[in-house]
């Protein structure tokens, strides 16, 4: 960038930055403003939340989401919200990942001063996610991470008593979402997606204020504020289905930057029959008491298939175990007849050298005589 161009917003700084959204050139103060501004407009325009609305901020300790926390508090401070922040964390037990990327969290709740609340997959449903990829395999972890993500986010706001879930899914995983819904044909899904607040009914409203903030956003503000991320991605992101649509949007954005924000608007815009919308009533799971439309809720679904799968692989390890108990019999028994037998041949061949001796002591007897 030339040094000479003016920022595009204030005509005063020298523009250093291009804005990911439309291309233009900005100075740092107005990029920051820019991103700050989005966020607010989202919180204000869809009334995201009111004064003494108590706020569960998922805080993975990722970008998108210490981003999110850095912003609200922020703004929280700059429009006098009144909202009552807390950050809730969902330890999966990912070895080597999650741990690590827990401990950002902790030194970002140092920094911010909020309350930090982490409920671990462990504790809550008996497993940890490494677990479930070893009983279940890696076919479908982001789906079952997902399950037990969602109940544990909603059992860690209730907690606290939160009003609000607060997540960091910004405009590209909303363009990414719409995609993939389309491509599976899957259309109450696809208008469920596009929602900034989804009310299911079933724990507290979850709010998405980057919904029209771009990925490449988070990651300059992020870089430029200096924030304290862990910048590493899950090790079963690979397994992820969105990793299609991803790559096509990325490549999208190279030349058309506005075809995220174009998902979008496209998506708000859709109508879907009402009558072909499934109505889902209520209701609680007859295992956990949690608010599910099924019999069971998804997790408890997951739980009792994880359970049989544990209970095979305790049978077959008990098998395999008493397998190599009957090789032991035998190896024992065919050790114990070789002893017996060398023994045997040992006693034979002293008694043939006895008999011998005294054949032979006879023999010089005889001819004594
Ligand atoms: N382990 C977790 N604990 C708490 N909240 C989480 C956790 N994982 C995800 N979230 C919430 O869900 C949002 C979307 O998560 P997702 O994994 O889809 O995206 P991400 O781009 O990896 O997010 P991030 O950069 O914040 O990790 C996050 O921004 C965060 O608010």
């Amino acid at each position: 960038m030339s040094k000479k161009m003016l920022c595009s917003k204030c005509k005063t700084e020298p523009a250093t930055l291009i804005l990911p959204r439309d291309q233009s050139k900005v100075c740092k103060e107005c990029f920051f403003y820019i991103v700050e501004d989005s966020v607010h407009r989202a919180i204000v325009d869809h009334k995201l939340f009111t004064k003494g609305d108590i706020l569960a901020v998922g805080a993975s300790g990722g970008k998108d989401s210490t981003t999110l926390i850095h912003i609200l508090h922020v703004l929280n401070e700059k429009y006098d919200y009144g909202a009552d922040l807390h950050m809730v964390s969902i330890d999966e037990g990912i070895k080597g990942y999650r741990d690590e990327s827990l401990d950002a969290v902790r030194r970002n709740q140092k920094k911010y001063g909020w309350p930090l609340t982490i409920v671990s997959f462990k504790d809550l449903f008996g497993y940890s996610l490494d677990t479930i990829v070893s009983l279940l395999g890696h076919r479908k972890t982001c789906t079952h991470c997902g399950i037990f993500r969602r109940q544990a986010l909603d059992v860690g706001a209730k907690k606290i008593s939160a009003t609000k879930i607060v997540l960091g899914h910004n405009a590209n995983d909303y363009a990414e979402t719409t995609l993939l819904n389309l491509i599976r044909g899957d259309l109450s899904r696809l208008k469920r997606g596009s929602t900034i607040i989804t009310d299911s009914g079933y724990g507290p409203a979850r709010i998405k204020p980057f919904k029209y903030v771009y990925q490449e956003e988070i990651v300059k503000y992020a870089f430029l504020k200096k924030l304290d991320y862990h910048s590493v991605e899950c090790p079963y992101a690979i397994n992820a289905q969105r990793g299609l649509p991803r790559v096509y949007l990325n490549q999208l954005d190279r030349v058309a930057s506005w075809s995220v924000l174009g998902f979008i608007k496209s998506n708000e815009q859709l109508q879907i029959n009402e009558k072909k919308k499934k109505k889902l009533i209520a209701k609680k799971c007859i295992k956990c008491g949690f608010l599910t439309s099924q019999k069971l809720c998804q997790a408890c679904v997951l739980r009792q298939t994880l359970e049989d799968s544990f209970s095979k692989l305790k049978i077959k390890i008990e098998e395999d175990e008493d397998e190599d108990e009957d090789e032991n019999e035998e190896q024992k028994e065919k050790k114990e007849e070789n002893k017996k037998n060398k023994n045997e041949k040992k006693e034979e061949k002293q008694k043939n050298k006895n008999k011998e001796e005294t054949e032979k002591e006879l023999e010089i007897e005889k001819e004594k005589n």
